[in-house]
């Protein structure tokens, strides 16, 4: 769930784009990128690290330009190379350069096609690259040398009718503006605001609205599903409709989990969809578990704060913050490979035994996916003393693989794949395990008053992949190519890029 961002201002970019990366860092924490431009000529860096590793001064004094692009990465295709670290680019036509959110579900025909009837070469195994290639074939094909608006979008239809999957993308054509898109369904979220200075309007596309209030833009709207917003060097903006109007069917994860709760995505504020989230569970503790004996609701940090404290305000039990979590530690599930994800859950997080010993406690997680946060959790929660130990997820369970920009390919590595509640309950070591019902999550995210949302991309919990082009062989071939083992293999370490980053 990469975290992207572009920026058409008056003065220099690179600060605040660097400041909207580490607004986002929450969305991908394995690489970072960022290209600008100035008189005509692109400067790019990226590599493998945190936006602040890699981004020093010295880099940032060469990001010159008054527009550019950044990306934050948790890799969801390829490898965690540097190589497909983001932004990529090729060369003609204009000098195009393409940051992405998400997953495309036919990359391999793309790959294809870009080969054989493109004829351009791919050097790695990033959907993105591919996507970037499609995109500037189209433009290509527009066949102009000075290109308009109009022809810009034309050639993007064509993009968007040979693309499949979950993606917001922002790209910057050198010489001529961003353009930015979001899939049809709106899966992946893609928000713009303006900002006003003395020398007139400047404008940011962004994944996330939080990567606009800090840095004092004003939130104008959500990209709808399907549509394009391309801002020229001169700062006008344009918009266009590229696929047929369809309803936004945002992914569900993204307000459990991806996004961060000060942000608000198609109207919907994730913080209140994450109270609800806890009331909603409150009320079905209430109905399944009359005469509980819970003492003490302890939050797993740091995501399901917001839904414990609303269980415990709910059940009227006290609210505790249990364990302390090491604010130097990123997250642990957009972390790749199992083996450092284990490892650093025991680094993030640490008891306070005084708020286990000889009590029984209901730990909150915000979701549990491979199962590792909880079953460390409750081994540390018992090792501290805890006389029972209960746990409730604010998501139901996650049974089925991820295809559109979350790093989940492998059912086999998902806990609640084919298994009962009791089944998990019993692997992670609790005493019981109580999940929040779908229908319940679905509801906790609905906001009539502010959103006209009603439906949501559920794939990972009831197995429904909403762009229709996923079969059982599809999914078979993803958890071969991309499961825990897979991915810990070698990884190619040359540079894809014709622009060598700095
Ligand atoms: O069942 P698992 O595979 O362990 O995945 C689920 C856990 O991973 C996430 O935490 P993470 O540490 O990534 O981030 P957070 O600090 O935002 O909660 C999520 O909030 C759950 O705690
Ligand atoms: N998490 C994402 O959005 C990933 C983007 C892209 N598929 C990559 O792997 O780099
Ligand atoms: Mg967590």
């Amino acid at each position: 769930m990469c975290g992207i961002v572009g920026v058409v201002g008056t003065t220099m970019v690179n600060q605040v784009i660097f400041d909207a990366l580490t607004l986002l860092q929450h969305r991908g924490q394995d690489a970072a990128g960022m290209v600008t431009s100035h008189n005509g000529k692109l400067f790019l860096r990226k590599d493998n690290g945190a936006v602040s590793e890699v981004f020093r001064t010295r880099h940032m004094k060469k990001l010159c330009g008054t527009i550019g692009i950044g990306h934050a990465r948790y890799p969801t295709a390829g490898t965690s190379s540097s190589a497909e670290a983001q932004p990529f680019y090729v060369n003609s036509p204009y000098g195009i350069s393409l940051a992405h959110n998400g997953n495309l579900t036919n990359t391999k025909k793309l790959a294809q096609e870009v080969f054989e009837a493109d004829l351009r070469h791919i050097n790695t195994t990033s959907d993105s690259e591919v996507l970037l290639n499609v995109l500037a074939h189209e433009l290509h094909a527009e066949g102009k040398l000075v290109p308009k608006p109009s022809d810009i979008f034309n050639s993007l239809e064509r993009v968007y009718a040979r693309i499949q999957g979950g993606y917001a993308v922002v790209s910057l054509i050198t010489g001529y503006g961003i353009l930015a898109f979001r899939d049809p369904d709106g899966i992946r979220p893609l928000i713009y605001g303006s900002r006003e200075t003395a020398d007139g309007t400047e404008y940011m596309v962004a994944s996330e609205s939080v990567a606009l209030d800090a840095a004092g833009f004003k939130v104008e709207r959500d990209i709808n599903p399907g549509e394009a917003i391309f801002v020229d060097v001169n700062r006008n903006i344009h918009f266009k409709q590229c696929t047929p109007a369809k309803v936004a069917r945002p992914c569900l994860f993204e307000y459990v989990y991806f996004a961060r709760p000060d942000t608000v995505i198609d109207n919907i504020s994730v913080y209140k969809a994450r109270i609800n989230m806890g009331e909603k569970l409150a009320e079905k503790i209430e109905e399944e578990w009359l005469n509980h004996d819970i003492d003490v609701v302890i939050p797993i940090p740091d995501t399901s704060r917001t839904a414990a404290l609303q269980i415990a305000q709910r059940l009227n039990i006290p609210f505790r913050e249990g364990l302390v979590k090491n604010r130097y530690i990123g997250r642990t599930f957009i972390m790749p490979g199992q083996t450092v994800r284990r490892k650093s859950v025991r680094q993030k997080l640490n008891p306070v035994p005084f708020e286990f010993k000889d009590k029984v406690v209901l730990l909150v997680d915000d979701s549990i996916v491979r199962g590792t946060t909880s079953k460390e959790i409750i081994e540390m929660a018992r090792e501290a003393g805890a006389k029972k130990v209960y746990i409730a997820s604010a998501a139901p369970e996650v049974r089925y693989p991820n295809v559109y920009g979350i790093d989940m390919p492998a059912a086999a590595e998902l806990i609640a794949h084919g298994r009962t509640a009791e089944e998990i309950c019993r692997l992670i070591g609790a005493d019981k395990l109580i999940f929040q019902n779908l229908d319940d999550l679905i509801n906790a995210c609905i906001d009539e008053k502010h959103s006209n949302v009603r439906e949501f991309d559920t794939s990972v919990f009831d197995g429904k992949y909403i762009t229709g082009n996923i079969d059982a062989e599809y999914l078979e071939n993803l958890e071969k190519a991309r499961n825990d083992v897979q991915k810990s293999g070698s990884e190619p370490q040359q540079s894809s890029d014709m622009m060598q980053p700095f």
